[in-house]
């Protein structure tokens, strides 16, 4: 059993794989070698670019600055043209072995000149945000996720301390479990064989994404995720466990330490562990901040261990953390080596060069496809099975940092820009169809993963083509089908799926938010409108309480006093409210809290609720 603390080390350096017979197209092509294609007769560059969009001069970029999208021209379909901007704007980095192909996307020269200012302004931006700046200043925070990378970043040594202490607890810990140091109290001549993790929004999408990247066939413990207060979600991945509920270890996961439905969560769990005869503390994990709820509950009740999550870590961005981190290095998935990919691709990000930035190149793309204003939806289309959950993380990451009514200037702006996909060639059999003749407000991101298989496990289904061959053609088939239409697109190749490319993936969207954000002059770092959601939902229920002691009061009368909705309304001081008091009757009464029966014409006004012996004529 390989330890955790082996796939801790950094002694794992990466070796760029040979190339598979596919990727010999991207044998190794250096800057220097496309500066050569550059130099030859074949490809004028100066002349090239300018005429990417057919037809007269592009509009411009205040055609997108003043919110109407800039209505796109024809694209380029000159082969030997595209081939040129292909090698023209082709981005490599070497080492992650990682591709950006932003050929497919017909900015302009003169847009690109036009977005340079800003571009330097973002740059700067970011410089002082890794420097510590109060870069989330709607809640006065910093934005540190990437000195989780580069401790040495850090602003305050206390801060870098923080960041190694943490990962250093976590491989421990994890090592610890993976080779039975620690163990589960009722298996004690065995070890834990489950994770269950707990948490919502950036306290699961990220391990999530990454469990489906990374996991091993058999890894240490299998991982399940309770990330919804659905009592039947819950109780399926409780039933799923069924005897080895005794050998699960749970980690709890909220930075508030106090989100609803993780804390349900935990009560579920917590029930389940009674029902089992099994002692939760021994078993229970917390990863929050520091004295909130939820991380006063696991010191007061004694659990297994406590790992800190930092106010300057977003939900969206923390899977660099222990967030991520631990439930990664459980399932044997070396941890360091996604630290190591983020690394070189935030180092990658800092240049000031456009062209050689890869964020950079991407928020270039979003902004022009999308006009600046989110105009076109981005649609994430990875052709490779263990990134199906990659455009759920993205959704969270996008649209949640770019999402915002108001700018930092306070103007009204309603930012955004949708992310939707699941995978390819699977999503071609569901809405390529549209994507290829329909409405054409979207620009499509591919993200290519060139090994088919690992080496010696490929074979030929048919002579000289194998099932990786499809795949492969798949998505250039449907790339080239929907540019032939005028439908835009980005690709992100990687050589293959690793915890070193998937570190890099994060990063790279991670870093092309933020970049993004300083372009249209948002706060990526902030959620208000998450707040507004949680308010009414906790109306909502205590409108509930106040429904069922009116019920219950009349329920308790002799004879039983039946009561009108509007009578049930009116005791609760909520006449305004009557319709969701008939949904919240309806809820309770689908789940035997309340008896409904049909009335004469099964309409909401004449079911009869019978709340215990309580009879309500609605
Ligand atoms: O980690 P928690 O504090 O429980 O928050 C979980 C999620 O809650 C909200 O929805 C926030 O908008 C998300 O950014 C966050 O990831």
């Amino acid at each position: 059993m390989a330890s955790v603390s082996g796939l801790c080390s950094s002694s794992s350096t990466f070796k760029p794989d040979k190339f598979t017979r596919k990727s010999t197209l991207f044998s190794p092509i250096g800057r220097e070698s496309i500066a050569f294609l550059n130099r030859s007769k074949f490809l004028e560059r100066s002349s090239f670019s300018a005429q990417c969009v057919a037809g007269e001069v592009p509009v411009s970029l205040s055609a997108a600055k003043n919110g109407s999208p800039a209505e796109k021209r024809l694209l380029q379909k000159d082969p030997r043209e595209l081939w040129r901007r292909y090698v023209d704007w082709f981005y490599q980095h070497k080492e992650l072995g990682l591709y950006l192909d932003v050929s497919r996307v017909g900015f302009t020269d003169e847009f690109v000149a036009e977005m340079e200012p800003r571009f330097q302004a973002a740059f700067g931006a970011m410089e002082e945000l890794e420097k510590g700046a109060i870069a989330n200043p709607d809640e006065g925070r910093m934005v540190g996720h990437y000195w989780l990378r580069d401790p040495s970043l850090a602003p305050k040594s206390f801060l870098k301390l923080q960041i190694e202490n943490a990962l250093e607890a976590v491989c421990n810990f994890a090592d610890d479990v993976v080779r039975g140091k620690i163990k589960p109290p009722s298996y004690p001549e065995g070890r834990f064989t489950h994770v269950l993790s707990v948490g919502i929004g950036g306290s699961a999408l990220g391990p999530q994404f990454v469990a489906e990247a990374l996991a091993p066939d058999n890894p240490p413990l299998k991982i399940r995720f309770i990330d919804n207060t659905d009592p039947a979600g819950i109780d399926h991945q409780i039933a799923q466990l069924g005897p080895e509920l005794a050998s699960t270890l749970v980690i709890v996961i909220s930075k508030s330490g106090g989100t609803p439905e993780t804390r349900n969560g935990l009560l579920e769990v917590q029930k389940a562990f009674r029902e089992a005869g099994l002692d939760f503390s021994k078993q229970g994990v917390a990863i929050t901040q520091e004295n909130s709820l939820l991380d006063n509950t696991a010191r007061i009740e004694g659990w297994l261990a406590r790992f800190p999550m930092f106010d300057w870590v977003g939900g969206r961005t923390s899977e660099m953390s222990a967030v991520g981190l631990l439930p990664a290095a459980l399932q044997g998935i070396d941890i360091k080596e996604m630290l190591a990919g983020a690394s070189l691709m935030d180092k990658a990000n800092r240049t000031t060069v456009v062209r050689n930035n890869p964020a950079a190149l991407l928020a270039l793309c979003w902004y022009w496809a999308s006009d600046g204003v989110g105009s076109k939806d981005m649609v994430v289309l990875p052709y490779k099975d263990s990134l199906l959950l990659f455009s759920r993380y993205l959704q969270q990451l996008v649209m949640e940092s770019l999402g915002k009514e108001f700018d930092l200037d306070g103007n009204r702006v309603n930012q955004g820009l949708s992310v939707y996909g699941n995978k390819g060639s699977t999503d071609q059999h569901a809405y390529i169809q549209q994507l290829r003749e329909g409405v054409p407000n979207f620009f499509a991101t591919f993200i290519e993963v060139l090994r088919d298989r690992p080496p010696g496990h490929d074979w030929e289904l048919e002579p000289g083509v194998t099932c990786g061959d499809y795949l492969f053609g798949m998505l250039q088939g449907t790339r080239s089908a929907l540019y032939s239409n005028d439908r835009e697109s980005i690709t992100v190749t990687v050589q293959e799926v690793t915890p070193r490319s998937v570190g890099a993936l994060i990063a790279l969207y991670e870093r092309a938010v933020g970049i993004y954000a300083s372009l249209v002059n948002i706060n990526a770092y902030h959620q208000p409108g998450v707040e507004a959601g949680k308010k009414a939902a906790g109306e909502v229920l205590a409108l509930q309480k106040r429904v069922l002691a009116v019920l219950n009061a009349a329920s308790c009368k002799e004879p039983v006093e039946p009561l009108t909705l509007d009578e049930v309304a009116e005791r609760c001081h909520a006449p305004e409210d009557i319709e969701m008091i008939f949904k919240i009757i309806a809820h309770m009464a689908a789940n035997d809290r309340a008896l409904i029966a049909e009335g004469s014409c099964g309409s909401p006004r004449s079911i009869k609720v019978y709340l215990g012996e309580c009879i309500v004529d609605l």
